[in-house]
């Protein structure tokens, strides 16, 4: 079964989960990850000009035997790249990617931007030009602050679609004033990576205490197995984002994409995540985002 697909601002529909080849992947080649995950059922696919693997993402996806209309691919422009990077760059990521156009091309980080390369408004007047030629169906940030966001915003024609930023219970305090000033800045979704840090790299941290009766209600509700990634899954969903997340390992890219099965969680249930999240800053991507 296909996840669902949320609307964006420019009216295009992104899949609610895409499998992420940064992280475990980077300068790894990706074929087999892909494929596994097109087969079972991812259709969106989150790369990036700076993980070295965009030929392998473009191999994984013609080996997986999927029309291009079925797949969302996004990549994403490196970082420290200014303005004048922007086109060359784009079509060198079609090029390995064996594609004419992606669905998403992100600025992956608005730092470091050397002077001499322009400013952050260049560099995304340069992404409008590429979405204008239709190299990108749709164009966003990555690791955007809300300072970053009022920097492009005044002088934009096109409002990013997305801001892909690390988002999980432990930087929720931190990272929620930027998914509220996206939204109501020109409704622009947040997209979460790292979003099983609890799980992953933070793991015996105050959220491990409450999930456990939530697993068991929702595993009752449900009458088969709820997981706790499937939680954590769930509460970025209610806080209103795509999620980007990976593995190798079969069971668990099935385990992410079943997430979809799993009843809502209660307020309350979102409330003590929150308020568990709230015990413990953890942040593994990005200083600048957070300041720590
Ligand atoms: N825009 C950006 O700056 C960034 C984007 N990303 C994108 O997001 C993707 C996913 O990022 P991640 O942080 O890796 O996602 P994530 O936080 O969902 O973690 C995925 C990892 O968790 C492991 N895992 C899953 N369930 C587990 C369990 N129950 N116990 C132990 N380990 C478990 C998986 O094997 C995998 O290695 C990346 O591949 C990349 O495409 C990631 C980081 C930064
Ligand atoms: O996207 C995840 C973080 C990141 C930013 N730049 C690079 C380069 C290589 C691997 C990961 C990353």
């Amino acid at each position: 079964m296909s996840p669902p697909t949320v609307k964006l601002n420019d009216g295009t529909q992104i899949p609610a989960i895409g499998f992420g080849t940064g992280t475990a992947l980077f300068g790894r080649d990706a074929e087999n990850s892909v494929k596994r995950a097109i087969e079972c059922g991812f259709t969106h696919l989150d790369g990036a000009q700076a993980y070295d693997n965009e030929d392998s993402l473009g191999a994984g996806m013609k080996a997986a035997g999927k029309p291009r209309s079925e797949l969302y691919i996004v990549t994403k422009l490196k970082q420290g790249f200014g303005a004048a990077q922007v086109k060359p760059s784009l079509v060198e990521s079609l090029r390995k990617l064996d594609l004419d156009f992606v669905d998403l091309f992100l600025i992956h980080s608005p730092r470091p931007l050397k002077p001499e390369d322009g400013t952050l408004q260049d560099l995304w007047q340069a992404m409008e030009a590429v979405h204008a030629e239709g190299l990108a169906k749709s164009i966003g940030v990555s690791n955007f602050t809300v300072d970053d966001l009022k920097a492009i915003l005044p002088g934009a024609k096109i409002i990013p679609s997305v801001n892909q930023v690390e988002i999980h219970p432990y930087v929720w305090k931190a990272v929620e004033p930027i998914v509220t000033y996206g939204r109501e800045n020109g409704n622009i979704t947040p997209v979460s990576y790292g979003g099983l840090t609890p799980l992953v790299r933070a793991a015996g941290g105050p959220v491990d205490q409450v999930l456990p009766p939530i697993v068991e209600r929702l595993t009752k509700t449900l009458g088969k197995p709820v997981t706790p990634a499937q939680v954590l899954s769930k509460w970025v969903t209610h806080k209103g984002a795509i999620i980007v997340t990976t593995s190798s390992k079969e069971a668990r890219i099935k385990e992410y994409l079943e997430a979809f099965q799993v009843p809502d969680l209660t307020a309350q249930e979102i409330q003590a995540i929150d308020d568990a999240g709230a015990k413990l800053h953890k942040r593994i991507f990005m200083r600048h985002v957070f300041g720590e």
